[in-house]
C-alpha cells in the first residue's frame, strides 16, 4: 500500500461520510474508518477518513482522540491532514473546532491553517467571514436550538476567536475571487501579522476549486466538507465513477432517526404522510426504564418484510427542550442514542440490511453498536450523503447498506428516495 495522499480526521461519523463522499466524486479511492484502525485497510486508497465522535466531548479528550487519529494517518505517510467539522461550524461553548485545530497545528508543527465551513452544495456560504444556511444568517437557520451544539452567532472569526489561542483573521471573497496568486498572498500577509487561523469566504463551488489549488503546500486544512471538492486535483487526479462502486444491494429495509434538525423533522413528517409504518420512541420511557428499544423492535418485526419501517425519537425543538428540561441535555442526548443504537443492531440482526441512520451523533452511536470498523463510500443519494457499505458483525457474510445522514441534509423525501436508489 502507497503513501496516502490524504488524511482526514472528522468530528463525527456522517460528517466523515460526507466528506469521504466529495473526496469520492472528486476522483479520490477513499475507506472510511471508525476510530483509529487497528487493522490493515480493507482497500488500496488515496485517502483515509477517520471518523471520531469527539465533536462533543470534552476538548481535552477531542484533542487527545484527534492526535491519535494524527499519528496513524502521519505513520501511513499521509501528505496532507484535513480536519473536517460541521458546515454549521458546531461546537460548544468550550470547542472543540478551535482546540483540535491548534492541537493539529502544534503536532505538525505549522503556523497557519485556514478553517472554513462552505458546503454551497447544501446552501452553506461564507461572506465577509459569515456563515449563511441557506437564505439565512446561522443564528436563525434552526442551529440556535440544536441539542448539544446551539449556534448563536454567524460571525465565524468571533466564533473561532472564542475558542483559539493564537489569532483570527479572513480571507475574504475579494480574495477568493481573484484566485490562486491571490490567495497566497493574502495568507503570506496574515502570516506576517501573526495571524494562526483564517476563515475562508467562499460562496459557490467555483469559489472552493479556485481556492483548491492555494492549499496545496498548507500542512493542514481545516473545513466543512466543501473544500474537499479542489483537492484531488492538486494530487493529479480527476473525477471517475469506479471511485463510488458498492456491491448489489440486498435485504430488508429500515430507518432509524435520533436527528432533530428541521431538515429530518420534514422527513419523518414526508415519511408518515406517505403511509409507511412509523414508531416514535419517547426519550421519558426510556428514562423510565421502560425497554423501549425491544418494544420497537417487536413492533417493527412483522412489518419488515412490506418494506422500509422507520423508528424515530426525531422532535421539534419545544418538544425536544421539554424533554432536556426534565432530563439534563447529556443525559437526554446519551439514553437516547443508546436507545436508537440498539433498535439499529436488533434491525439488522432481524435481517435489515439497508439501513439508513438520521444524525450525526446518532449515527456514531449506531456505528459503533453495529461493530462496524471500516466503510466503503458509494454513490450520493444528496448532498454530503452518499450510500455505503460496510462489513458488521450484527449482519455475517456481505455485511449491509448504510447511509448515514447529517441532520440538516437531504430533500424532504429522503427516507423513501434511499432506497429507490438501492434497487
Ligand atoms: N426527543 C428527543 N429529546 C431530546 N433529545 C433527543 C431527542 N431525540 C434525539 N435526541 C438527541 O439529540 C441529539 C441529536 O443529535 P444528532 O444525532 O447529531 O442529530 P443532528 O445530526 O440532527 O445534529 C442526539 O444526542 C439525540 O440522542
Ligand atoms: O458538514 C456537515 O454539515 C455534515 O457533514 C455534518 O457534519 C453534519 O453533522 P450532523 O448534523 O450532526 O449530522
Amino acid at each position: 500500500m502507497g503513501p496516502l495522499l490524504l488524511g482526514c480526521i472528522a468530528d463525527d461519523f456522517t460528517g466523515a461520510t460526507d466528506l469521504a463522499n466529495n473526496l469520492v466524486r472528486a476522483g479520490m479511492r477513499v475507506v472510511q474508518a471508525i476510530g483509529v484502525p487497528d487493522g490493515p485497510l480493507a482497500a488500496e486508497v488515496d485517502a483515509v477518513v477517520i471518523a471520531l465522535k469527539s465533536r462533543t466531548v470534552p476538548p481535552a479528550e477531542a484533542v487527545a482522540q484527534s492526535l491519535a487519529a494524527l499519528r496513524w494517518l502521519q505513520a501511513r505517510g499521509a501528505r496532507q491532514i484535513y480536519f473536517k467539522y460541521c458546515s454549521t461550524f458546531d461546537s460548544t461553548a468550550q470547542g472543540n473546532i478551535g482546540p483540535v485545530a491548534e492541537a493539529l497545528m502544534d503536532a505538525l508543527g505549522t503556523d497557519f491553517t485556514i478553517a472554513t465551513p462552505a458546503f454551497p452544495d447544501n446552501g452553506r456560504t461564507v461572506f465577509k467571514g459569515h456563515l449563511f444556511v441557506g437564505e439565512v444568517l446561522l443564528h436563525e437557520s434552526g442551529m440556535q436550538h440544536h441539542p448539544l451544539t446551539p449556534m448563536t452567532d454567524a460571525n465565524l472569526v468571533r466564533v473561532l476567536q472564542a475558542q483559539c489561542r493564537r489569532k483570527v483573521g479572513l480571507i475574504d471573497h475579494k480574495v477568493v475571487a481573484q484566485g490562486e496568486a491571490a490567495v497566497r498572498a493574502r495568507i503570506a500577509a496574515l502570516r506576517a501579522e501573526g495571524v494562526g487561523l483564517a476563515i475562508v469566504d467562499a460562496v459557490s463551488n467555483e469559489d472552493l476549486l479556485r481556492l483548491g489549488p492555494a492549499l496545496k503546500d498548507l500542512p493542514l486544512l481545516t473545513a466543512g466538507s466543501g473544500v474537499a471538492i479542489g483537492l484531488p486535483a492538486n494530487f493529479g487526479l480527476a473525477p471517475s465513477s469506479r471511485a463510488s462502486a458498492l456491491p448489489p444491494a440486498c435485504g430488508l429495509q429500515a430507518v432509524v432517526s435520533g436527528s432533530c434538525s428541521l431538515a429530518t423533522n420534514r422527513q419523518v413528517q414526508a415519511f408518515i404522510a406517505s403511509g409507511q409504518p412509523a414508531l416514535a420512541v419517547d426519550p421519558l420511557r426510556i428514562a423510565a426504564g421502560v425497554d423501549v428499544a425491544a418494544e420497537a423492535l417487536a413492533w417493527a418485526e412483522p412489518r419488515l418484510a412490506a418494506g422500509p419501517v422507520l423508528v424515530y425519537s426525531t422532535a421539534d425543538a419545544g418538544a425536544v427542550k421539554a424533554i432536556q428540561g426534565r432530563l439534563g441535555v447529556e443525559q437526554a442526548g446519551a439514553l437516547v442514542e443508546r436507545c436508537i443504537a440498539a433498535i439499529a443492531r436488533g434491525l439488522v440482526e432481524r435481517g435489515v440490511r439497508q439501513l439508513l441512520v438520521a444524525g450525526g451523533e446518532t449515527s456514531g452511536a449506531c456505528v459503533q453498536a453495529l461493530g462496524i470498523a471500516q466503510m466503503q463510500i458509494g454513490p450520493q443519494i444528496d448532498p454530503g450523503v452518499p450510500w455505503c457499505h460496510a462489513p458488521s458483525d450484527a449482519a455475517p457474510g456481505a455485511g449491509l447498506h448504510l447511509t448515514l445522514k447529517s441532520g440538516n441534509f437531504g430533500t424532504d423525501d429522503f427516507f423513501t428516495k434511499a432506497f429507490t436508489m438501492l434497487r
